[in-house]
C-alpha cells in the first residue's frame, strides 16, 4: 500500500496533531461531539498506512462492543479508500461491486483481522484465554482456560447460595444483590477479600469479607470468572509474572483508549503494567511506543462503577514523564463541536457550568444556530409518552428527510420505557429498546448458552444446575440436592457425580437412569468439542436435548417467541462463524456472546426510534432527541439528591444526553408519575430545568422554567451571576444549615444540606411529611422563617 496522507484532510489541524504524533503519551480532552473518537480511529489508520506499525501491534480499548465494531469498520473503510486510489486510481465507490468486495475482503485479512479493538472486558478475555492457567491467586484458586463468564445473575445466585446455604444469613439483613455489590465495587477498586476486611472493620464489613471469600472459591469451582474478575486477574497475573507481562507489554506498543474519563483504578492499572511493564519509572520508550487516550471529565458518569475521573486529570502527570500538566508535547485540545446546532450546545454548555469540580474548556459550534429546544410539562407519563410519540409523527410531516431511525429517546431509568413503549406501539412506529433486556439475557437464550458452557467447561456447575432438568426430563430438586450434597463432600464438581454412571445411580435413586442418559448426552458434545465447529454443537445440543420441539408442543406465542429467539442464536453462531474464522471455536463463541449485549442491534438494526438509557447512550448521536422524565428524584435521581458530588455526576449524565442531539432537542417532565409499579406520585420539575437558559427553550407552560430572557441578557446574567450581586437568598452565605424555611408550594421545612459555593447553590430542604426536595434558590422564592 502506497503511503497516503489524503485521508488526513478529513481533519481539524488540532484532530490532526493528535493522530500525527506517533510515540509518546498523548491526551485528548475536550467537550461531546468535538470529534475524539473520530481523531482516534484516524489514528489507528495511521499508524499503520504512515508510520508502518504492525496491526498486532495495535490495542484500542473502546466502551461498548457496538463502537468497537463501528470503530472496525470505519478503519476497513479508510483503508479500502486508500487502497481503491492507490491500486485504481478510482475512488471506492466507483469501482465495481466485485471490485470492492475484493479489496474489502483484502483489507480485512491483511490489517482488520490482526487489530485488537474492544471493550476492556473482551480484550482481557482474550488475553486469558492465553495464558489464564499461569495464574494463581493469593488464596491458590487456580482457572483453565475453558472458563466460563458469568454474569451478574450468575453471579448473584452463587452470592445467594453462600449467603443462605453456606452462611445460614438473613437475606434480608445481607441482600445477595448488595452484597454482589460490595464485593465488586471491592474488586474495581483493586482489594481482595483480606484487604475489604482491612477497611471495613464492622460486622457487617466481617461478614462481606467472608462472603467474598467463599465467592472467589466458589468461581474458581466452577471454572468460572465475573466481569470484574476478567480485568483484576490479568493486572494479578501480571504482577505474579514478568515474562507474561513482558510478552503483551512487547505486543501492544501502541495503546488508544476512548472515554477515558470512566476508566476505573483496575483498568488504569492495566493500562499502566502495559505500557510500562511494570517497571516503577515512568513512560520511559518515547522511542517506540505510544499511550493515547481521549475523554471528558464533564462526561464521567460511571463512578457507581468505581470510575474515577481524577485519572484522567493525572494522565500527563502519570505518563508524561512528570512534564507540567498543560505541556502541549502530551496534551491536545479540540475546541471545535461538529456535531450539535449552536442553540443544542449552548445550553448544554450552560447547564454543565453548574458543576464546581470542573476544568472550564472552550467548545465552538461549527453549525447554524438550529431550532430552538421543546420544553414541554406533561400532566402524567402517559401524556409525556403521547407528546413525544406526536412529535415523532409531526417530524415526518414537517422533515421528510428524517426517519424513525433519527430519533432517540432518552431516560434516566430503564423502567420508564414501557409507558413510551405501549405509546410507540399504539401508534405503530417501530423501536427497539437498546441494552434493555439484553438477547443474551432471555431465559430460552440462557438456558441454550448454560448447555454450550457446560460442554466447554463441565466445571460450571451453576449451568450444570441450570439444565440439568431444563427441558423436565424428570430430575427434581431432591436429586440435584443430593448430587450437589456428595460433590460438595468429596470436594469435587458436580459434573463429576453426574458422569460416573455408578455414583449417579447410587445417588439419583429413582431418577438415576434420566440423570445417567443425560450425562451421555453431555459427554457425547463434549467428545465432539475439538473437531466440531461452534454451530454443529449448538445443532446437536437443539437436536439432543428437543429444546424446539417441547417449545413448539406447548405452542403458546410466548414459547414460539422463544423458538424464533433461539433460531436467531443460531444465526448468531454462524455469523460469528463467518466473522471469526481464525477461531470459531466453541469456547471464543461463548466469551463473545457473554461480553456481547449488541446482538440485538445487529439483528434489527434499521428504521426505528431507539430508546435507551443516558448511561448507554454515551459516544453516540442522533439528529432527534427526546430527554424525557426531568422531574426531582428520577433526574436527578432519589440517591442522589443528598450528596452534592452525586448531583453533579447526574449534571454530567445530563449533559451526555443534551449533547446527544444534532439538530432537534425535546426535553419533557410530568407533573404525576407512576414508576416501578407504585400509585401515581406528584412531581417536582428537575431542578436542571432551572439551570438551562430560557431564552433558548420555547415551553407549552409560561410558568415551567423562570423569567425569560434575551441573548444578550443571558450573558449579562451570566457575568452577573459570576460577579454575584445576586437577589437575596441565592448566595451560599444567605442559608445555614438547620434553618427553617417556608416554600410556596411545599410549606415549611428545614434546610438540611448547601450544594455548591457562591451563588451557584441548591439547597436540600425537608419538608414535613413529604421528604426532602432540592430547591435552587434562583428558581423558587423561599422566605426565611423566624423560629
Ligand atoms: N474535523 C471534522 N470535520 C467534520 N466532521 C467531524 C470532524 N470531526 C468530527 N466530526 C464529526 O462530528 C461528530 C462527533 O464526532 P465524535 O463522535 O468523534 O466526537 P466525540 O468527541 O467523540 O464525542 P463524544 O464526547 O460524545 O464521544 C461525528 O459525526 C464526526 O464524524
Ligand atoms: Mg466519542
Amino acid at each position: 500500500m502506497t503511503v497516503t496522507t489524503d485521508f488526513l484532510n478529513q481533519l481539524n489541524p488540532s484532530q490532526r496533531r493528535a493522530v500525527e504524533h506517533f510515540c509518546g503519551p498523548l491526551l485528548v480532552v475536550a467537550g461531546a461531539g468535538s470529534g475524539k473518537t473520530r481523531a482516534l480511529t484516524y489514528r489507528i489508520a495511521n499508524l499503520i498506512l504512515n508510520n508502518r506499525v504492525d496491526p498486532e501491534n495495535i490495542l484500542a480499548v473502546t466502551f461498548t462492543n457496538k463502537a468497537a465494531r463501528e470503530m472496525k469498520e470505519r478503519v476497513e473503510r479508510l483503508f479500502a479508500e486508500q487502497e481503491a486510489l492507490a491500486r485504481h486510481g478510482k475512488p471506492l465507490q466507483a469501482l465495481s461491486e466485485y471490485e470492492q468486495i475484493q479489496l474489502r475482503s483484502y483489507v480485512y485479512k491483511t490489517f482488520i483481522k490482526h487489530l485488537w479493538i474492544g471493550t476492556f472486558h473482551a480484550l482481557c478475555s482474550r488475553i486469558l484465554r492465553f495464558d489464564i492457567e499461569k495464574y494463581q491467586s493469593e488464596a491458590g484458586h487456580r482457572w483453565t482456560k475453558t472458563f466460563s463468564i458469568f454474569d451478574e445473575s450468575d453471579a448473584q445466585s452463587l452470592v445467594k447460595s453462600i449467603v443462605v446455604s453456606k452462611m445460614n444469613l438473613d437475606d434480608r439483613a445481607f441482600n445477595p444483590r448488595s452484597v454482589r455489590f460490595a464485593i465488586s465495587n471491592a474488586k474495581n477498586q483493586g482489594y481482595d477479600a483480606a484487604e475489604y476486611e482491612q477497611a471495613n472493620q464492622t460486622f457487617k464489613g466481617r461478614t462481606i469479607a467472608e462472603v467474598y471469600r467463599y465467592y472467589q472459591a466458589g468461581l474458581a469451582e466452577n471454572n468460572a470468572l465475573d466481569f470484574d474478575d476478567l480485568i483484576r486477574l490479568p493486572v494479578q497475573l501480571f504482577r505474579q509474572n514478568s515474562q507474561v507481562l513482558n510478552y503483551w507489554h512487547r505486543r501492544f506498543r501502541h495503546i488508544l483508549v476512548d472515554e477515558y474519563q470512566d476508566t476505573n483504578r483496575t483498568q488504569y492499572d492495566l493500562l499502566r503494567l502495559l505500557t510500562t511493564n511494570g517497571q516503577a519509572g515512568r513512560f520511559d520508550d518515547w522511542e517506540n511506543r505510544s499511550v493515547f487516550v481521549v475523554g471528558d471529565a464533564d462526561q464521567s458518569i460511571y463512578s457507581f462503577r468505581a470510575a474515577d475521573f481524577t485519572i484522567l486529570m493525572g494522565f500527563q502527570n502519570d505518563f508524561g514523564d512528570g512534564l507540567p500538566d498543560d505541556d502541549t508535547r502530551t496534551l491536545v485540545k479540540l475546541e471545535e463541536n461538529y456535531r450539535s446546532t449552536s442553540n443544542i450546545l449552548d445550553v448544554a454548555n450552560y447547564l454543565i457550568e453548574n458543576n464546581t469540580e470542573r476544568i472550564d474548556k472552550i467548545l465552538r459550534a461549527t453549525r447554524g444556530e438550529g431550532e430552538t429546544i421543546a420544553c414541554y410539562r406533561a400532566d402524567d407519563e402517559v401524556a409525556e409518552a403521547e407528546y413525544v410519540v406526536g412529535q415523532i409523527r409531526s417530524l415526518e410531516f414537517d422533515h421528510p428527510e428524517l426517519s424513525w431511525g433519527d430519533c432517540a429517546i432518552l431516560y434516566r431509568a430503564n423502567a420508564q420505557s414501557r409507558a413510551l413503549e405501549e405509546v410507540l406501539t399504539r401508534y405503530s412506529i417501530p423501536y427497539r429498546v437498546v441494552g434493555g433486556l439484553r438477547f443474551y439475557d432471555r431465559r430460552e437464550i440462557k438456558d441454550v448458552l448454560a448447555y454450550l458452557r457446560l460442554v466447554a467447561n463441565p466445571a460450571d456447575s451453576v449451568s450444570l444446575k441450570r439444565v440439568i432438568n431444563t427441558p423436565r426430563r424428570g430430575i427434581g430438586k431432591t436429586t440435584i440436592d443430593n448430587l450437589e450434597k456428595a460433590a460438595q463432600e468429596l470436594g469435587v464438581p458436580l459434573w463429576e457425580i453426574i458422569s460416573d454412571e455408578t455414583s449417579a445411580k447410587t445417588l439419583a435413586g429413582r431418577s438415576g437412569k434420566a440423570v445417567v442418559g443425560f450425562a451421555k448426552m453431555v459427554q457425547s458434545w463434549q467428545d465432539k468439542v475439538d473437531s466440531a465447529t461452534a454451530s454443529e454443537i449448538v445443532q446437536d445440543v437443539l437436536a439432543d436435548t428437543s429444546y424446539l420441539e417441547t417449545l413448539q408442543a406447548r405452542g403458546t406465542e410466548d414459547d414460539l417467541e422463544r423458538g424464533q429467539n433461539i433460531q436467531e442464536l443460531y444465526n448468531a453462531v454462524l455469523q460469528f462463524e463467518e466473522e471469526n474464522s481464525e477461531d470459531a471455536s466453541l469456547l471464543a463463541f461463548l466469551a463473545n456472546a457473554s461480553l456481547n449485549s449488541d446482538l440485538e442491534d445487529s439483528k434489527n438494526e434499521g428504521n426505528e426510534v431507539s430508546l435507551m438509557t443516558l448511561h448507554a447512550s454515551k459516544g453516540l448521536e442522533f439528529p432527534v432527541v427526546f430527554l424525557v422524565g426531568l422531574e426531582q428524584g428520577l433526574f436527578p435521581s432519589n440517591r442522589s439528591l443528598d450528596d452534592a458530588a452525586a448531583i453533579e455526576e447526574e449534571r454530567r449524565l445530563c449533559y451526555v444526553g443534551l449533547t446527544r442531539a444534532q439538530d432537534r432537542l425535546f426535553i419533557s417532565h410530568a407533573r404525576l408519575r407512576r414508576l416501578y409499579g407504585s400509585d401515581r406520585t406528584p412531581a417536582m420539575p428537575s431542578i436542571f430545568l432551572g439551570e438551562l437558559p430560557p431564552d433558548y427553550i420555547q415551553t407549552n407552560i409560561a410558568t415551567a422554567l423562570p423569567e425569560r430572557w434575551t441573548k444578550t441578557q443571558r450573558q449579562a446574567k451570566l457575568s452577573q451571576t459570576r460577579q454575584s450581586s445576586d437577589r437575596p437568598g441565592t448566595h451560599a452565605d444567605d442559608w445555614t444549615v438547620g434553618e427553617p424555611v417556608s416554600h410556596p408550594a411545599f410549606g415549611e421545612g428545614k434546610v438540611t444540606h448547601i450544594f455548591g459555593a457562591g451563588n451557584k447553590i441548591c439547597l436540600a430542604i425537608h419538608f414535613p411529611g413529604l421528604g426532602k426536595k432540592i430547591i435552587d434558590p434562583k428558581v423558587s422564592t423561599l422566605e426565611r422563617v423566624s423560629s
